[in-house]
């Protein structure tokens, strides 16, 4: 079975092709980055698969751990049943932020729960702490009971992620989850999703402008050019001159200005510490 498995799929927004013919098959557990220059089709991908957009009338299959999510540019009647698997991450906005961090994390639960108990904010003394637990596993204990907006930006991505582990979500699509990030904090963010994609099993698809850190932590690669997959294969092969070849001028955007890709050693390695990443504290250097 795939985790997620996209088929010819196309999607126009009035004339621009933002996916032409898109097909891509995900192993469950795998984590794979998904890179492109701006405007080649990432967001919408991800919107895709989590069934948040719909591709044309007549596009392909899209399926979720073998359920069809979309089919034809129709949502399936059951979509709502499947993205209770889904937990989606976006580069912003992932937090409601007035409310305490940790009923940010419970409404992972909605999906769960009877509508009645959502509503009216009654979740169990169990729920309330699988919440505390998750935010602490995901290193921001600390900050459950604060308002989400006094949180600093690589802290509301934890937080995010653990309102995916209370949501019991199987596939992890971010969208950029690091892109407003200072170093130390992508690396952080970078660090949980591993662990949670190496303890859990959870597929964790996530797009990034940030080459090094697809090589870092992500075995496998997927790279979109003006809504088409242009390379699909291992990390380890984003050198230089191949994403110079890949995407021309553009390929500036793929990397980070302090971070010289030539400097750079593949996935996982200790050889990371040139890029001024710190040394990795979970995942990053065992899986
Ligand atoms: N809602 C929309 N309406 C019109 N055009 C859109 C819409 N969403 C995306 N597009 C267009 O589709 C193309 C792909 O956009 P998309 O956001 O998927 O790219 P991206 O690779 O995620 O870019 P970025 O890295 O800048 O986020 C772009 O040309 C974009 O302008």
């Amino acid at each position: 079975m795939t985790a997620i498995s996209v088929e010819h799929v196309s999607k126009h927004f009035g004339a621009r092709h933002a996916l032409n013919d898109v097909s891509l098959t995900i192993a469950p557990g795998e984590m794979v980055a998904l890179i492109g220059a701006s405007g080649s089709g990432k967001s919408t991908l991800i919107r895709h698969i989590a069934g948040l957009d719909q591709g044309d009338t007549g596009s392909g299959v899209t399926t979720i751990f073998g359920n069809v999510i979309q089919k034809n540019g129709r949502l399936a009647a059951d979509a709502r049943l499947l993205r209770r698997d889904i937990g989606v991450i976006f580069q912003q906005f992932n937090l409601v932020g007035r409310l305490p961090v940790i009923v940010n994390v419970l409404v992972g639960l909605l999906g769960r729960i009877p509508v009645w108990r959502g509503t009216l904010g009654l979740f169990t003394r169990a729920e309330k702490s699988a919440a505390r637990a998750a935010l602490s596993r995901v290193g921001v204990g600390e900050v459950a009971w604060q308002r989400a907006s006094t949180l600093s930006g690589g802290q509301q991505q934890r937080a995010a992620i653990a309102r995916a582990l209370v949501q019991r979500a199987r596939l992890l699509l971010a969208d950029e989850p690091i892109a407003s990030l200072d170093p130390a904090s992508a690396r952080r963010v970078m660090d949980t999703l591993a662990t949670i994609c190496r303890e859990d099993g959870i597929t964790v698809l996530i797009s990034l402008h940030q080459v090094e850190y697809a090589r870092f932590y992500c075995p496998r690669t997927i790279a979109m050019r003006a809504g088409q997959v242009v390379y699909d294969g291992p990390s380890t092969a984003l050198t230089t001159d191949f994403l110079t070849e890949l995407y021309g001028e553009a390929s500036d955007e793929l990397v980070l200005p302090e971070a010289p890709l030539a400097e750079t050693t593949p996935v996982r390695s200790a050889a990371s510490e040139p890029l001024g990443i710190p040394a990795p504290a979970t995942a990053a250097a065992t899986a």
